[in-house]
């Protein structure tokens, strides 16, 4: 059996977002090494707030710096509303994080859905997918993308992106994106990376607080249940890390490592 997911358990989220603010600069220092630039895509839901707690404070030293300019930012999943909807990711990332990059600062590329087709969420996706082409198809393989980084959120239910426990959408292997018309949690209409681009990044980072998911973090790291975040866990191996507060693994067995990278 190979490595497995790495658990990063913190007293408060203060400390886990100096942590996860070291693991991000890390994947962007081995990004921009490998292809000059960072791909990284990130997921709704609680995560940009504590991902803005980790990357808007000012800098420690040299090494710390978060190059904005150089980061290619994606969407993991998103809801098939306007990019200004209080159901967009993209709102959301932008309220938590992108307006509040320091003035002066080199801005990221960001690549939201195409608002031309969200009547269809199919063409959604294809459009979605093209951009990713786009940006990956100079890259040593095109068979899939390869994210220098994913930033997931875990839902109480064990979803990540907008791939929900039991969903035929688990056995995608041919799209990078897909449409979902049922999501369980609301709004229904969505697109979302596929497992196989997820499990296929270089790094998955997933940030999970509060006592609300330790029912879901138990069942995924002692079971694992077939529940989406429990096949990224088999498919990434220590290529994935949760940073998670001391609540949300009460009661968790799985062993606990000291952050390191
Ligand atoms: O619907 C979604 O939920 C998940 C989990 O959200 P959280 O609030 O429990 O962290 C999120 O990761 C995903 O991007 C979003 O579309």
């Amino acid at each position: 059996m190979g490595q497995q997911a790495n658990l990063y358990s913190f007293p408060a989220v203060d400390a886990l977002a100096t942590a996860l603010r070291t693991y991000v600069i890390h994947c962007q220092t081995a990004g921009i090494a490998r292809h000059g630039v960072f791909k990284v895509a990130v997921s709704g839901g609680s995560l940009p707030k504590t991902l803005a707690q980790a990357l808007l404070s000012p800098p420690a030293s040299d090494a710390d710096v978060v190059h904005w300019g150089k980061w290619e930012i994606f969407f993991a999943d998103e809801r098939a509303v306007p990019l200004d909807h209080a159901d967009s990711n993209y709102a959301l990332l932008k309220a938590e994080l992108l307006d509040k990059l320091p003035g002066g600062t080199a801005q990221p590329a960001v690549h939201p859905i195409d608002v031309e087709a969200l009547d269809e969420t199919q063409e959604l996706a294809d459009r979605y997918e093209r951009t990713l082409v786009q940006s990956f198809a100079s890259r040593d393989s095109v068979r899939l993308p390869i994210f220098d980084l994913l930033l997931l959120g875990c839902g109480p239910d064990g979803h990540t992106c907008s791939l929900f426990p039991g969903h035929e959408l688990l056995r995608e292997t041919d799209a990078w994106v897909a449409p979902i018309e049922d999501s369980p949690k609301p709004p229904p209409r969505r697109v979302t990376l596929t497992l196989p681009v997820v499990t296929h990044a270089v790094k998955v980072a997933f940030v999970a607080t509060g006592g609300g998911k330790k029912e879901v973090m138990k069942e995924i790291f002692e079971e694992g249940n077939g529940l989406p975040c429990a096949l990224v866990n088999e498919g990434c191996g220590d290529r994935c890390s949760w940073f998670v507060d001391n609540a949300a693994v009460e009661g968790v067995t799985y062993p606990r490592r000291p952050f390191s990278l």
